[in-house]
Order: structure tokens, then C-alpha cells, then sequence
């Protein structure tokens, strides 16, 4: 594993922002790490790269733990994060000359070919810079040294959509040789690259899984019924958001295996006539995985 966290927790005067995190991320993965607006992700992403330090639990870093990550290691580890600080006086060339100076192993031809492919204006200071500009020239600070691991934190957010599809087409080229853990509401741009999915709320890990693992076991399913009813209860625990208005039933469903066994099961709680079961994608998933904790916790 590039990272594992074990019971990691993080508290803000409080606010217990991580809870009881336990996350495994494979070497060569991309890795997206999702859920909604203060969730833990980004609290999470810095408690991993040792510039938060966890109140509980413990994390391993390429085979370090995070709390004594030093210098050296950095050299290996890629951080790109929309609330990054940086020098603003400072113009696009001479930052990347100070970020050059820090790194034995930053690949100038790299760093030109990246600069070229994102069209940086290198006299321009970084505090004139715009929103998408600046997280281009982020994302040329973080990859131009071959990191073994990047870290992403919201690397899309704010972008118009040209430039994401740069970004995304920067990132692409550079998942072959890299590890990527990256945090991002962007589902629909980031679901062509990502390889595993992670889900938080509330500072809990929801899950953790392959994407296809993930896309095999939900399903949107859609039943006529034969007579107006209401909702039975209880119903199947891996039935998700299930809804009745007339002769139609709708629910998610998260334990999908085929369409057999799914008949079968809503047979057996309802007179079906047809039942329609549709693959989702991943921002389809992760709205009802939010709207199901929600409403469970509501209950
Ligand atoms: N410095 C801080 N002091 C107090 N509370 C904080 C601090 N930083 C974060 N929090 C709180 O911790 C929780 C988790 O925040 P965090 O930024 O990790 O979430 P997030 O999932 O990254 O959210 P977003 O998607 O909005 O960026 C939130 O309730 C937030 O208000």
C-alpha cells in the first residue's frame, strides 16, 4: 500500500472533523476520495502528508509514518491543493526555479513540456494570476519531479471546462507512473481516471472499493407494480432511497448481483409486473450513498 491509515481522528475545539479513518491506498491506484461539503477529506489529506497531526490512529506513507515525514520524502510525494499558500510576488518562472533548487530529482524537460502544454505565462506574478492558472502552475510544481504519490485537494474545483479537460488530460498522462489520491466534487470529470473510490461523511469512511466493484453492485431500479401499495417494512438493508407513487416503485439498490436474484427479491416483497434495473455512474452513486446517510441519521 503507498498509504494506510489505521482509527485515524482528527478534532478541531470540538469539531471531531475524522473519525475512526482506516484508509488503504494501492500503489499505481487512482484513488478519489469523496463526499460531501465537510466531510473530513480535506482534513484527511493533510493528516496524511504530516501537516496535520492526528489526535488518534496512525498513517503510513510509502512505508513512513506520516509523522516523520521529512524532506527526503517529500521528494517523492506531489501536493497540489486549491487553498495552497505560495510566494504571490514571486512570477511563474522564478517560483519554478525556487521549486527546481529544492529538488534533486525535478525533470526540467518535464516541467517545460507541462508549462508549454498548459500555456503559463512565466513573466506574470503568481498573485495576478487566475483562479485555473494558478492550480495549472500547482499541478506543474507537484508533477515536474515524478512524485511516486500526488495528493490532489479539490485540483478541478473553479475551473472552466476547457481547462479541466487540460487538467484532466495533464493528470491522465502522468497516472501511468503515479499513485493519485485526490479529493474532488468534479464526479463526472474525474470517473475516466479514477480506479478506486472512497466515501466520507460526517468524518467517517463509508467506503472503500474498486470503481467497478462499486458500478457491478448498484443498480437505479425501477418496478411497475401490480397493485397501489404502500412501502412494506423492513425491507432489504442494501435497498437505498426506496419511493412508491401509484404503481411505481423506484430504489437504488447496492448489493446488486444479476436480475435474477433481484426479481426474486422484489417479488418477494412486492406484486411486480416489470422490473428495470439501470447501471449508475459514479456521481449517481455517491448522491444516493449521501441522501441514504442522511436520511438514515434523520430516522
Ligand atoms: N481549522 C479548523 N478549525 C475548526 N474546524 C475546522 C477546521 N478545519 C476544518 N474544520 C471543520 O472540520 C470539518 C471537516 O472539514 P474539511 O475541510 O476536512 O472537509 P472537506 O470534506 O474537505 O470539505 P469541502 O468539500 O467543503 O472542502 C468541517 O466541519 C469543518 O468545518
Amino acid at each position: 500500500m503507498v498509504i494506510e491509515s489505521h482509527g485515524l481522528a482528527k478534532t478541531y475545539r470540538g469539531c471531531e472533523a475524522v473519525r475512526d479513518v482506516s484508509v488503504r491506498v494501492p500503489e499505481g491506484s487512482v484513488f478519489a476520495l469523496l463526499g460531501p461539503n465537510g466531510a473530513g477529506k480535506t482534513t484527511t489529506l493533510r493528516t496524511i502528508l504530516n501537516i496535520l497531526q492526528p489526535d488518534r490512529g496512525e498513517i503510513y506513507v510509502l512505508g513512513t509514518r506520516s509523522t516523520l515525514l521529512a524532506s527526503r520524502h517529500f521528494e517523492h510525494i506531489g501536493y497540489a491543493s486549491e487553498s495552497q499558500r505560495l510566494p504571490e510576488r514571486l512570477d511563474v518562472a522564478r517560483y519554478l526555479g525556487y521549486l527546481r533548487s529544492l529538488y534533486s530529482n525535478w525533470d526540467v524537460a518535464l516541467e517545460e513540456a507541462l508549462l508549454r502544454q498548459f500555456d503559463l505565462p512565466s513573466e506574470r506574478r503568481l498573485k495576478d494570476l487566475s483562479h485555473g492558472m494558478r492550480m495549472k502552475l500547482l499541478l506543474v510544481g507537484a508533477l515536474a519531479f515524478r512524485p511516486k504519490l500526488l495528493v490532489l485537494d479539490e485540483p478541478l474545483s473553479g475551473l472552466d471546462p476547457l481547462v479541466r479537460d487540460e487538467v484532466v488530460n495533464g493528470l491522465l498522462q502522468q497516472a501511468q507512473d503515479t499513485t493519485i489520491l485526490i479529493s474532488s466534487h468534479e464526479l463526472t470529470e474525474i470517473e475516466s481516471f479514477t480506479t478506486h473510490v472512497a466515501f466520507m461523511q460526517d468524518g467517517r469512511l463509508l467506503i472503500q472499493e474498486q470503481i467497478e466493484t462499486l458500478r457491478e453492485r448498484f443498480r437505479n431500479v425501477n418496478v411497475r407494480l401490480a397493485a397501489q401499495q404502500s412501502l412494506p417494512a423492513p425491507l432489504p438493508t442494501g435497498w437505498l432511497l426506496p419511493q412508491v407513487a401509484g404503481h411505481q416503485l423506484q430504489f437504488i439498490t447496492s448489493d446488486y448481483r444479476d436480475d435474477q436474484q433481484l426479481h426474486a427479491s422484489v417479488r418477494e416483497h412486492f406484486g411486480a409486473v416489470s422490473v428495470y434495473a439501470e447501471p449508475m455512474n459514479l456521481r449517481s452513486i455517491a448522491n444516493a450513498l449521501m441522501q441514504d446517510h442522511n436520511r438514515r441519521k434523520a430516522q
